[in-house]
């Protein structure tokens, strides 16, 4: 049997506009996708979809994302972490180590993989540590990583200090294909703070992150990243030091990728009302001059993807404060409906630029066979109603973590079902 999704808007990067199109989606894959104006299917004896003035676009990808499991399963886990990324039209995502037990083995990585395909709804991709335990003093057993499905390495939630162990890191990794993906964060220049330097940290007497303590990893890894050929994908981009560096890397042909998320792209330190700690995350909300950095870094292809570094934690840890609180909100349920309405709908960005960055550049730079709609692909689809408006309501979301920035916000963008190897995973239709 067949799926059909029936009259959907589908992004045409040609004409530069959406256009209503039949999707038939059969064994996993897209099937064959036909104009609308040449007529009606015959639909008979197949499963139809009526995605009648819907946006129909392959499945958002998310390179960032934190499931918590194993071990901090209060926060999220495999099963509420992969609902809620449905929930928000994506696919597939890439799950980082920061876990308990960091994911510093092949055992860990497969309760990853295992738990993943009988709990969870979307593809889950899981990275490994770098070092063991992230503490940055031993590498782990790559070789034996990658072979237990590991496709990449990072030591996420903190920065390598040492840079002697991210060329050792790099050397090996090149040597086996995989890429290092870099938490960029320099302790020696962060003691304690919680918020960007800037006007928000100045006007409450707080210590404030500097921009060099990201700037100066990513100079540092693009360098490695030259002496070893390694792809060095730089994580949570929030300066303009960041940008000019990765833009510097590129147009040397070193091989740098980085991603973006919309909570730098859309708010900056002066947006932060109070000493509220789901305005807390890591790197902090920088200045209006680094958000506009950013927004060009990735109109200009510096920055190559969006994610969403969600990062969820229970109501208890943030009711601590701004200065005790963890770092990180979640994102999920936001990023699509964020990203449309502040950047699409205000017309400073088209809809295909918006999906490309969701989809196809994710999939090209970490090589996976989703990403696109064309026939052959695998059935990763998200259905998106871009016309009704809705408020954030952190209460609703699927995800356990209710820490955002965003409760309230009016938006349009909101995802209405969600399709994983031909299967409906989640459907409001
Ligand atoms: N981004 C965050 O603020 N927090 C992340 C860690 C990380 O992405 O560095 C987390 O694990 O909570
Ligand atoms: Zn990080
Ligand atoms: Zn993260």
């Amino acid at each position: 049997m067949a799926l059909w999704i029936l009259n959907g808007l589908v992004w045409d990067e040609q004409t530069g506009e959406a256009t209503r199109k039949h999707v038939r989606v059969e064994n996993g894959l897209i099937a064959s996708i036909q104009d609308a104006a040449a007529g009606n299917p015959d639909t008979a004896g197949h499963e139809t979809i009526d995605a009648n003035g819907k946006l129909v676009s392959a499945g958002f990808i998310d390179m960032h994302v934190h499931l918590r499991e194993p071990g901090f399963e209060y926060k999220e886990d495999i099963a509420s972490g992969t609902r809620s990324a449905a929930r928000g039209g994506f696919t597939t995502i890439a799950c980082m180590p920061n876990t308990r037990p960091v994911t510093d083995t092949p055992e860990t990585v497969r309760y990853i993989l295992d738990k993943a395909a009988t709990a969870g709804i979307v593809n889950v991709l899981p990275y490994a540590a770098i070092t063991k335990n992230e503490l940055g003093r031993e590498l782990t057993d790559f070789a034996a990583l990658k072979e237990a499905g590991a496709i990449g390495f990072t030591d996420d939630g903190v920065g390598v200090q040492n840079a002697q162990m991210m060329k050792d890191a790099m050397n090996l990794a090149a040597s086996m294909n995989m890429p290092v993906i870099a938490h960029c964060e320099d302790d020696s220049l962060v003691v304690g703070a919680a918020v960007t330097e800037g006007k928000f940290a100045r006007e409450n007497g707080l210590k404030g992150i500097p921009n060099e303590s990201e700037a100066i990893h990513v100079g540092r890894d693009i360098l490695l990243a030259e002496a070893t050929g390694v792809h060095y994908h730089v994580c949570h981009v929030s300066t303009e030091q960041s940008v000019r560096l990765i833009r510097l890397g590129k147009q040397n042909g070193i091989k740098v990728t980085a991603e973006v998320c919309p909570h730098h792209l859309i708010l900056s330190d002066e947006d932060i009302p109070s000493m509220d700690a789901n305005w807390k995350m890591n790197p902090p909300l920088r200045t209006p001059r680094d958000v506009q950095a950013v927004i060009e870094g990735l109109e200009d292809g510096t920055l190559d993807m969006i994610v969403t570094d969600h990062a969820p934690h229970s109501q208890e840890e943030k009711a601590r404060g701004m200065q005790l609180a963890p770092f990180g909100i979640t994102g999920f349920e936001t990023a699509f409906p964020l990203m449309y309405t502040k950047f699409v709908r205000t017309g400073k960005w088209t809809l295909g630029f918006l999906l490309k960055r969701m989809t196809e550049d994710p999939a090209r730079v970490f090589g996976l066979k989703s990403g696109m709609l064309q026939a052959g692909a695998p059935a990763d689809l998200t259905i998106v109603d871009l016309e009704n408006e809705r408020e954030v309501n952190p209460e609703s979301f699927a995800s356990k973590g209710k820490n955002t920035p965003f409760g309230g916000w009016k938006l349009h963008g909101w995802p209405v079902a969600t399709i994983v190897n031909g299967n409906v995973v989640w459907s409001e239709l």
